[in-house]
Parts: C-alpha cells; sequence; structure tokens
C-alpha cells in the first residue's frame, strides 16, 4: 500500500509501504495512484514528497507478479501521470532504488538521496529491460553513453556517482526526508515543464553507432547468447534518435519480446532460488528456522596456498580477526606477502578502510588457535595429511570450535573421523580464486552436527557468498558434475572433434569459456594428482591395464598422456592449446596430429563430430549426474544444483541452471537422447539415463519446483 498523510508546509508525503522491500505490486500501486490524485486534487496541497517505509524507497516491480496474470494499474501510465503533475514531486532515495523503484523517481520532479543509497536499473539482471520509461528517460538525463552502461548492466550506482552523473539532485549525509521536505517547500508553485525528463533530448555523442557496437561487443564477451542486454541496446538507441512517445513504443515492444523468452524465466528463477539456498533444511528436522548458528569472533585458516590466502582475504575483509597456520617459515613469509598485497588491492578498490578490515596475524605454532572459534583447514588435497591436521586441532582447539575442511571433493566423514569432535566437522568448499567467487558448498557429513551447518552457512553470509548445503561424496555436487562433461569432452576428440570445437559450441551456449580453456586455465596437473590418487594413471596402475578401459569401462587417457609430455596448461605454455602470448589460446597443430596419431594407435574411426551432439553429449552427462545426485539425496532440490551451478561454475544465467535447463528442454528429450548415446557408447555408464529422470518423465514431466517432494521419498544424505 501507499500511505498519504499532510503535513505542515502545505505538503503531501506519500510512504511507499510493502516490506520487505517496498516492491511495486498491484496494491501498492493502485495507492500510489489513489494517493497521487488525492495529493494534486487537494487545494492545500503545494508539493508532494514520495517516499518509502522502513529506509528503502523502492526495489522495483514486484518480481513474484511477473509470472502471474497482470493485475492493476500498469506502471507506465502511472508513471507518467506524477510527472505530469503541476504540483513538484520530489522523491526520497533511502536504501535502494532500483528497477521500477528508479523508474518511478526519474518520473518525479526531483530526486534527494541519502549518502548511503543505491540506484540502479537492474531489470537486465533479471533478462528484463527497464520498460517504465527507464530505457527512455535515463539517456534524456544523463547523456546517452552513461545510461548505457547503467542499463546494460544494471549495476548499483552508489548515491555519490548519482549526484555526479545527474541522476539525483542532491545527497545527504542527515535526513533526506527533511531534506526532502524543506526542499519541496522552496519549488512549490514553480512551473514543472522543464523538469519533466520526457520533454529533454538525450545528449548524444556524435559516434553513437560506435558506442552502440562496442557496448554489443562487451555484452557477447560478458554474457554470450543473452537476450536482455541486446535489447537494451536498442531501447537506447530508440532514445538517441526517436521523439519520447515513439521510444516509449519500442521499449514495450522489446519489453513484450523478453517478457515471455525462456532467458527471462531463468533468471528470475535464478534470483530466488538463489535466496532459497539459505533456507536450509535436513531431513532429521533441523533447519535454518531452528538451529543457531555459533558466533565467530576469531577465525584461523590453515596452510597459505592459492585457496588459503583467499579465504583469509574474505574472512579480514568481513571484519573477521585471522590467524593464518604455515608449516615453514619460508612459505609463511611468501603468504603474508601475498596476503598482505592482495588487502592493499582490495581495500584501493572497495574503498574499505583498514580499520574495518580483521586483523590478520602469521605463525607456524598451532597452538596460538586455542581461542579461535572456527578453524578453516585449506592445504593439500592429502587424506593422510588432512587426518593428521585434524587430529592435532582436537588436542589444541577449544571443545566448541568449529572445524572445517576446504577439501574439494575428499571423504568429510574420513576427515572427520582423525577428529575428536567429528560432529563440529563441516566441509566448507570455497572456489578459486575464494576472495572472488561467491559459492560456498557446505558439506555435511554423516556425522555433522545441525550447529555446525548452521554456522558454516551463517559464515557464508557474512563472507557475502551464497553458501549451499550439500551432502558427503566423492566431488560433492559440483565437482561431481564435472567429471560426466569433461569425461565426454576427452571422448569427443577421441572420435574426431577438436578442442577448439568443443570450446565454441560451450562458449555459444553460453560459459565464458570451453572446457578445454579451463582445464588449461587452472592446470591440468590438478585433475592428473586426483586420478593418480585414485589408481587411473601413474604408479598405482595395475600392470597390463588396457590403455582406454578402467573397469570395465571407457576411459580416456589423452589428459595423463598430455601431463606427461609437460603439456600442463597456460602455466607451461601449452595445453590442449597453444599459448605464445600470455592467456591467448590458439590452436595447436602439434595437438591435431597427436590427436591424429592417437586415434590411429587405438584403431578410432575418426568422424565429424556435430555441434548438437557435442552440446547434447556433454550437458546431458551433467544433467544426468544432478539427476542421481538428487536421488541419493547429496542436494536437497534441483534448486540447490542451480545454485551451484550458476554461482560457482559459470553455467550461464540466462540458461538458470543444469536442471532447470533440462526442464526447459524438455525432459523427455532429455531422457531420449541419453538413451540414443548410452546405446552408441554401451561402454560409458554415465549416459544411462538416471532412475530420477525416468521417474520424472512417467510422471509427466513437472515443473522443477515440484521435484523435492519426489525426492525427498528417497534417502537424503544431509
Ligand atoms: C511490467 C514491468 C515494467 C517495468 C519494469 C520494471 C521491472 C522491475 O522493476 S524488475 C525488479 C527490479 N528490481 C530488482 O532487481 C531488485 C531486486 N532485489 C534486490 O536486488 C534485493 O532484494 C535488494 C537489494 C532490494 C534487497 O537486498 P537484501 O536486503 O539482501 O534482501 P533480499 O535480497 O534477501 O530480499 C529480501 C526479500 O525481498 C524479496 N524481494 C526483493 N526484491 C523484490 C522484488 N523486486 N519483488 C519481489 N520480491 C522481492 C526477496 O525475494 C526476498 O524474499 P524472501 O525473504 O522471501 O527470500
Amino acid at each position: 500500500m501507499a500511505l498519504y498523510r499532510r503535513i505542515p508546509g502545505a505538503i503531501a508525503v506519500i510512504t511507499l509501504t510493502n516490506p520487505p522491500v517496498n516492491a511495486l505490486s498491484c496494491t501498492v500501486r493502485e495507492a500510489i495512484y489513489e494517493t497521487v490524485k488525492r495529493a494534486t486534487a487537494d487545494q492545500e496541497v503545494k508539493a508532494i514528497v514520495l517516499c518509502g517505509a522502513n529506509g528503502k524507497f523502492c526495489g522495483g516491480a514486484d518480481i513474484k507478479e511477473f509470472s502471474r496474470e497482470m493485475r492493476g494499474p500498469p506502471l507506465v501510465p502511472m508513471i507518467d501521470m506524477i510527472e505530469e503533475s503541476e504540483k513538484p514531486v520530489v522523491a526520497v532515495i533511502e536504501g535502494v532504488a532500483f528497477g521500477g523503484g528508479l523508474e518511478l523517481a526519474l518520473g518525479c520532479h526531483y530526486r534527494i538521496a541519502h549518502s548511503g543509497a543505491q540506484v540502479g536499473l537492474t531489470e537486465v539482471t533479471l533478462g528484463l529491460l527497464p520498460a517504465a520509461g527507464g530505457t527512455q528517460r535515463l539517456p534524456r538525463l544523463i547523456g546517452v553513453p552513461a545510461a548505457l552502461d547503467i542499463i546494460t548492466t544494471g549495476r548499483h550506482v552508489s548515491a555519490q556517482e548519482a549526484v555526479r552523473l545527474g541522476i539525483v539532485d542532491k545527497v545527504t549525509d542527515s535526513s533526506a526526508m527533511e531534506e526532502a521536505i524543506e526542499f519541496a517547500k522552496t519549488v512549490a508553485g514553480e512551473p514543472m515543464g522543464p523538469r519533466r525528463l520526457s520533454l529533454w533530448t538525450a545528449a548524444c555523442p556524435e559516434d553513437l553507432d560506435s558506442l552502440l557496437e562496442g557496448a554489443l561487443v562487451r555484452i557477447r564477451q560478458r554474457s554470450r547468447g543473452a537476450l536482455a542486454p541486446v535489447a537494451c541496446v536498442q531501447a537506447v538507441r530508440a532514445a538517441a534518435s526517436l521523439p519520447f512517445a515513439q521510444g516509449m513504443k519500442k521499449e514495450q515492444e522489446l519489453m513484450a519480446y523478453l517478457f515471455t523468452s525462456g532467458q527471462a524465466r531463468a533468471m528470475q528463477y535464478c534470483f530466488f532460488t538463489q535466496r532459497a539456498a539459505a533456507r536450509w533444511t535436513t531431513p532429521s528436522g533441523a533447519s535454518w528456522e531452528n538451529t543457531k548458528a555459533r558466533p565467530v569472533r576469531q577465525a584461523a585458516v590453515i596452510g597459505l596456498g592459492t585457496m588459503g590466502k583467499g579465504i583469509a582475504v574474505s574472512l579480514s575483509r568481513a571484519g573477521i580477526p585471522v590467524i593464518a597456520v604455515e608449516t615453514e617459515q619460508k612459505r609463511l613469509k611468501a603468504g603474508r606477502k601475498a596476503v598482505n598485497s592482495m588487502l592493499t588491492r582490495e581495500s584501493q578498490k572497495r574503498g574499505l578502510a583498514e580499520a574495518h578490515l580483521g586483523s590478520i596475524s602469521f605463525t607456524l605454532d598451532l597452538r596460538k588457535l586455542r581461542d579461535t572459534d572456527l578453524v578453516i583447514e585449506a592445504v593439500f588435497e592429502d587424506m593422510a595429511l588432512k587426518k593428521q591436521i585434524f587430529s592435532k586441532l582436537s588436542s589444541v582447539c577449544r571443545p566448541d570450535a568449529l572445524l572445517c575442511t576446504n577439501t574439494s571433493g575428499l571423504n568429510i566423514d574420513e576427515i572427520a573421523s582423525a577428529a575428536s569432535r567429528p560432529e563440529l566437522v563441516v566441509g566448507t568448499h570455497f572456489f578459486a580464486p575464494a576472495h572472488v567467487m561467491k559459492l560456498l558448498e557446505v558439506v555435511c557429513g554423516p556425522r555433522t552436527s545441525p550447529v555446525a551447518v548452521a554456522t558454516a552457512m551463517q559464515l557464508a553470509k557474512r563472507l557475502e557468498k551464497i553458501g549451499v548445503v550439500v551432502g558427503n561424496c566423492s566431488g560433492f555436487v559440483g565437482n561431481r558434475m564435472m567429471r560426466p562433461y569433461t569425461e565426454q569432452a576427452y571422448y569427443l576428440l577421441e572420435e574426431g572433434a577438436r578442442p577448439e570445437e568443443v570450446d565454441l559450441v560451450l562458449e555459444e551456449f553460453g560459459f565464458a569459456m570451453g572446457i578445454f580453456r579451463v582445464m588449461d586455465l587452472s592446470g591440468l596437473d590438478v585433475g592428473w594428482r586426483s586420478r593418480k590418487e585414485l589408481g587411473l594413471t601413474g604408479p598405482k596402475l595395475p600392470p597390463g591395464t588396457e590403455a582406454r578401459s578402467r573397469g570395465g569401462k571407457r576411459y580416456s587417457p589423452l589428459p595423463d598422456i598430455l601431463c606427461e609430455s609437460g603439456r600442463l596448461g597456460q602455466k607451461t605454455g601449452r595445453g590442449w592449446y597453444l599459448y605464445e602470448k600470455e592467456r591467448v589460446a590458439t590452436p595447436d597443430p602439434w595437438l591435431q596430429s597427436f590427436l591424429e596419431d592417437y586415434r590411429s594407435r587405438f584403431g578410432i574411426q575418426s568422424r565429424r563430430v556435430g555441434q548438437d551432439e557435442i552440446l547434447e553429449r556433454c550437458l546431458y552427462s551433467l544433467i544426468n549426474e544432478g539427476f542421481r545426485i538428487l536421488q541419493e539425496g547429496i542436494a536437497a532440490s534441483p534448486e540447490d544444483i542451480d545454485v551451484i551451478y550458476v554461482s560457482g561454475y559459470g553455467w550461464p544465467r540466462h540458461r538458470g541452471g543444469p536442471m532447470f535447463y533440462a526442464w526447459m528442454v524438455g525432459l523427455p528429450k532429455v531422457l531420449d537422447k541419453l538413451e540414443h548415446y548410452h546405446r552408441t557408447h554401451p561402454d560409458i555408464p554415465n549416459l544411462a539415463p538416471s532412475s530420477m529422470l525416468r521417474k520424472l518423465v512417467a510422471r509427466g514431466s513437472p515443473p522443477v519446483h515440484q521435484w523435492r517432494a519426489l525426492i525427498q521419498q528417497h534417502s537424503s544424505q544431509l
């Protein structure tokens, strides 16, 4: 709703009231109409102040309403009505003015913001464009280049930048409300014509075409295949070249096209699932609602390799004091230097005062951890070493200290067996670089207590990460699903494809990088080490093992051979690609002839592998593993899997996540294709459709949000 009150000085105050973010629901829009009409008709009122309850102006249109039939008055005529008012309307921007919220403020004649406020036309992040006049008013207000950037990225703009750009008229450190009321009194009675943005012309650079072309190039790099940012560019072009009314028509046409697109649906799904992941539950009845997290006043990180350094920076950035532990003086010194320079860069970039960072101390002595509330072990993936550390921690740390391991796939229960209090052992799987990546898999072993889960999830929130609770199995959710995906990529090379062909298909699907580029970036030796550990290659491999088979299943030794010949990826200048210039991947003729030799050595008939086959075999095998994970109860819901993939594995947001994508493609089609590929490759068990997928198809392929109920009938590992 919107509350109306008249205050001394002939001012009407209209307060948007729809907790938690004052979204413009049907009821709110109706109330705005009514109250603005009342204020304009009231002879006693000379100016109107529009604000939001609880220190937030407005979080935009109500996203929940997008999936329902449209009811109530639309936004566009409502905002036009405000702009047409003869009485000045002053928007008070506190907290946020996002999407339709900022568009509403742009319809007002003046905008006064609190210094802590943020504004933005965020619709593009939901697969839409600012279709309540935002694409037409913002370029008129601040010029085409700045508006283009804000509209196509959806980025949050601070109040300081907003006043510099001219989006708001004034910023104040004190009460924006009081400032706005006083200001409204000074402009009461003035003609409002010059303040109506619809009557302005957008300041436009001479080289408009090259500006727009440049934006499209950046969009293709950033979010290949996404429709909304491209539509945003078209709408801004309309603002630059057409009268307001025609520009608005174009905006509406583009919105109608986006609104019904699968991409908008996928991105809105991502918005809600990301928030839902915080509401974790376990089958024992423990949940975010009934389990209290322990306070974390001091933390420790063991191991200052790539992951440990990033974790220490993340903790410090959240204001948590950290003790960083290494085993050797040399490593400790190098770690300290790297962490300190990362923190300096961070504070410069984010404008964080040193005082807000948690202090970091460095030590070789584990006994210094006796007062820590939480320890994160981030040493090599070596079970014996990890067990040794957890055993020592048990004797050094306080009995209630939470002991976390950053393993990316080892058995949490086995690690916990070395601790005297296994219920306080939990996996906190960070993603590299740990101070940048948003995802945190919180791995719950069979003995992990609810309080340990709650504390790790609370930590994720403090670190501004997205925590997702998963069960204990090799690779957990994310890395486990990657295995069949990468295996298919190797098999496709064996059968005739080239790395650049596979990568191109995946990049056109929307991944920022294809799988072979990713492997070159992270280093081929990472997977090699774990295959050696598992006895799939290297000294532990039983003599006489067939080169392309392990345990009766197909195996590709291709990555092992590359590693053995010193091709470890970018760091050695060659891997699946050649890197003559730093980080620039070029197809390598050597690899091409190596693959030809390899195929003839093993009698493989090379064939032309089509793009559909590349995409389907890579993605459907990954999705199939997702269904197995659901069936085994390793993930609580398909939504959790999707959050993991979108926030940790570069799955394109406009495709929702692997499980959502499977549903969009059609579960019967996924099943049919998996059956087909399994028939043609019976030695690849990963291609055999999971029984969960079959069950869902048999039940008529219900939408993703209904799968959870079916999954609960299976056992859960959480
Ligand atoms: C026909 C259309 C014509 C015109 C175009 C206009 C389009 C739009 O306006 S689209 C919406 C644009 N708005 C946004 O993109 C803002 C989205 N929200 C946020 O970014 C954040 O929620 C926030 C910064 C506003 C607040 O962040 P925070 O304090 O961290 O809280 P949460 O994100 O956890 O949100 C709390 C709660 O509110 C729900 N919610 C937030 N925004 C909306 C919204 N616009 N519509 C509906 N619901 C919203 C969010 O889902 C959370 O709900 P739960 O507690 O149930 O999870």
